[in-house]
């Protein structure tokens, strides 16, 4: 394992220096001229960088237009279609129920976004993004939960205006899925489930956790990612610690898993694992019930042993949009949670009592982030 080092300080809120206010200003004033634009839109070199600020400003506009039609894409079965064989606009329309128009409509949005490609007139393929995802059944069913974000965010000023106890079209299916038994609770967990392949996969490359004598899973759900861990590190003892409804419907799990059902908020945490998971849990809660998770795991560990977090953050270069941007309103619509950087985490640890923390680099910081803590 790389050594860990200190955390950072969390950066206190300040003003910006006069030089970058100014500077800010000036920039945004000349962007913001139509004059400069026209101009920049015909002179060498800008011309390439106007027409790429467009596209991108333009996608800002149609953003949800594009979600509408990987959703329908999804939702008809047109990319699973696709990835048997070229089809025509009669195949697709027979295959989603659309009539030929509405195929060929639809056909040619997800050719335009690259999630078809026409290999022939009139004839379509999967095309380069439409491969990618229609392999992936993490990203298809997170696709399809959308449904429900979108609900919320049809109207994104009331969502952020109204308190964050009344209930949204996001925060019912979460609560039900963790308060209620039954069906809800299993298509939450195998919402869940299905999507966790990705972080696992992330999260295994980036951490050995085969140096572990014992691992707790917390909030580890159906053990997903426990059924990930198994094979790749067959003397490691395995636990999952989840609420008693959600273990109850854990089936297949290999004999050397051991079930503690307990709430993060109620039940101290089982004592005896020298590496503790937490796997999308964190951005679940506001900060003080991360606190208490982050106080009870500290507990719970012993000296050297570790707590890994595993889960998409924010301010992550290259991913920025998917942190504050996606995140930021997901969990604000489940009203609960916020996505946080990795340093904020490292100050909370330390809070917590971890006396060290590291980041761990992992290939796709859009699926997760990693931060070790230890003490
Ligand atoms: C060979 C050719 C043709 C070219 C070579 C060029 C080349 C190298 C191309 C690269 C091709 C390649 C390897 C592409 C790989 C693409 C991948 C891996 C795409 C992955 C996409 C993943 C996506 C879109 C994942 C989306 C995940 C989402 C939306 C997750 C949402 C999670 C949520 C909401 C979690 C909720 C949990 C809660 C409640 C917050 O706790
Ligand atoms: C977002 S899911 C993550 C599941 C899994 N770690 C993964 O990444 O797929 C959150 C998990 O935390 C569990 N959970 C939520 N509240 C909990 C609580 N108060 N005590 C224990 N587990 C809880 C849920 O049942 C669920 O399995």
């Amino acid at each position: 394992m790389p050594d860990a080092m200190p955390f950072p300080d969390a950066t206190p809120a300040r003003s910006p220096p006069e030089w970058r206010r100014r500077w800010t200003m000036w920039r945004n004033r000349v962007l913001g001229s139509r004059t400069f634009q026209h101009w920049a839109a015909r002179l060498p070199v800008f011309a390439t960088v106007s027409r790429h600020r467009a596209a991108r400003a333009f996608d800002l506009v149609a953003g949800f237009c594009y979600s509408q039609v990987l959703m329908g894409a999804v939702q008809t079965g047109l990319l699973d279609l696709l990835a048997k064989g070229p089809c025509d606009a009669d195949a697709i329309a027979r295959s989603t129920g659309l009539s030929r128009d509405a195929a060929t409509r639809l056909a040619r949005a997800a050719a335009a976004l690259d999630l078809a490609e026409e290999v022939a007139p009139g004839c379509w393929m999967l095309g380069q993004q439409g491969a990618a995802l229609q392999s992936n059944a993490g990203a298809l069913a997170m696709v399809r939960h959308h449904t429900l974000l979108y609900a919320d965010l049809a109207d994104p000023i009331a969502l952020l205006r109204k308190d964050r106890s009344e209930p949204t079209a996001l925060s019912t299916f979460w609560h039900y899925a963790t308060e209620a038994e039954g069906e809800t609770a299993t298509r939450y967990s195998h919402l869940m489930a299905t999507s966790q392949e990705m972080v696992a996969r992330e999260a295994m490359a980036a951490y050995p956790f085969d140096r572990h004598r014992r691992l707790l899973d917390l909030g580890g759900g159906h053990g997903a990612f426990i059924k990930a861990l198994a094979p790749a590190c067959p003397a490691l003892e395995l636990g999952i610690f989840d609420l008693p409804p959600v273990l109850s419907g854990a089936a297949s799990l290999p004999a050397r898993v051991a079930l503690h059902p307990g709430d993060f908020f109620a039940t101290p945490f089982p004592q005896g694992y020298d590496c503790m998971t937490l796997v999308r849990i964190l951005h679940d809660h506001d900060d003080d019930r991360c606190m208490q998770i982050l106080r009870s795991a500290r507990e719970a560990l012993p000296p050297g042993g570790r707590l890994v977090i595993a889960e998409p953050m924010a301010g992550v270069r290259g991913a920025r949009a998917m942190g504050d941007a996606y995140f930021g309103l997901y969990l604000w619509a489940m009203n609960s949670g916020r996505p946080r950087t990795a340093s904020e985490y490292a100050a909370m640890a330390r809070e917590a009592g971890f006396t060290r923390s590291q980041s761990l680099r992992t290939a796709m910081p859009v699926i997760t982030s990693v931060i070790v803590c230890s003490y």
